[in-house]
């Protein structure tokens, strides 16, 4: 009897503190967001609570508005001329269209595009840039940096003899890496990723896709992919776009096994798209 009483503890116990570790907490809360260029509009009502240190992946066919979203995130859209913003998007619970400080906001919520776009010069200046940019000179607090942030990117035992040469000897792959990396150096919380491995061969997108899940250790990620193998490996949660809206958004493993929508089974099935 008194065996029976502790077991039952023990069981609620648990189940309390799986509870906790299960409930993460919202990083980015988007709400209503209506995107249009000039006359057309590209987002309609979109709605999503993106979790902290999780990765979220973006699918859906071509044109059907990842990309817009996504650069809605940290403020990319600003700079194309006719674009016009409605809604809400609240990280860490303030409206990052409040703001006029979008370079904070970019220190905060880094980007890697789909194609490496390191600068011409060396290794260790195209990841001491930005750094360098918030007015670190100091020579070993850059060296630290440099290597923390290279070491966080999966990419340091590569390179570590060559920093000095330049980044653009490098293969695709590793200049990927070294972009991820240039991303880290300034500390961000959130990382947006742009279809970051359709430039790169098996084996490079098989490297970056292990580094952003032992990313999420430290970042909460969003990534666009068409890649459906690829966003079933990497995320947490999937959402799926189709003409500017959200569908659905779930577990990536219910997205892929028993989604809810018929359009969502057409598309991750491979029947549109
Ligand atoms: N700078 C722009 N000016 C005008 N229209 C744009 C611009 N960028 C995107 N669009 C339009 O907005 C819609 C959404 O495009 P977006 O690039 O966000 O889609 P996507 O889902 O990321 O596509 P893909 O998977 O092909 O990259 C498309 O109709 C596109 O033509």
């Amino acid at each position: 009897m008194a065996t029976s009483v502790i077991e039952h503890k023990e069981t609620r116990k648990n189940t309390a503190t799986f509870k906790n570790t299960s409930e993460k907490k919202t990083k980015i809360s988007v709400h209503n967001l209506n995107l249009f260029y000039g006359e057309k509009q590209a987002l309609f009502d979109v709605s999503i609570n993106i979790k902290e240190k999780e990765v979220t992946a973006l699918i859906g066919p071509s044109g059907c508005g990842k990309s817009t979203f996504l650069r809605t995130l940290n403020r990319m859209n600003d700079l194309i001329d006719g674009v016009n913003i409605n809604g809400k998007i609240v990280i860490d619970g303030e409206d990052i269209y409040d703001s006029n400080d979008v370079i904070k906001l970019r220190t905060k919520v880094g980007m890697v595009f789909q194609k490496p776009n390191l600068f011409p010069m060396s290794i260790f200046d195209n990841v001491a840039y930005g750094p360098r940019m918030q007015g670190i000179k100091n020579r070993a607090e850059l060296n630290r940096i440099v290597e923390e942030s290279l070491r966080g990117a999966a990419i340091w035992d590569e390179v570590k003899d060559r920093l000095k040469s330049s980044a653009l000897g490098l293969s695709g792959g590793q200049q990927q890496r070294v972009c991820i990396a240039r991303a880290i150096a300034m500390k961000p919380d959130v990382i947006l990723m742009d279809e970051p491995t359709s430039a790169l061969d098996p084996i490079s997108t098989l490297k970056v896709e292990e580094l952003i899940a032992a990313m999420k250790n430290n970042f909460t990620i969003v990534i666009v992919t068409h890649n459906m193998q690829q966003a079933a490996r990497v995320s947490d949660k999937t959402a799926f776009f189709l003409n500017g809206e959200i569908i659905e958004f779930d577990e990536t493993s219910k997205i892929f096994s028993m989604p809810s929508d018929q359009r969502t089974e057409d598309y991750v099935t491979g029947r549109f798209g």
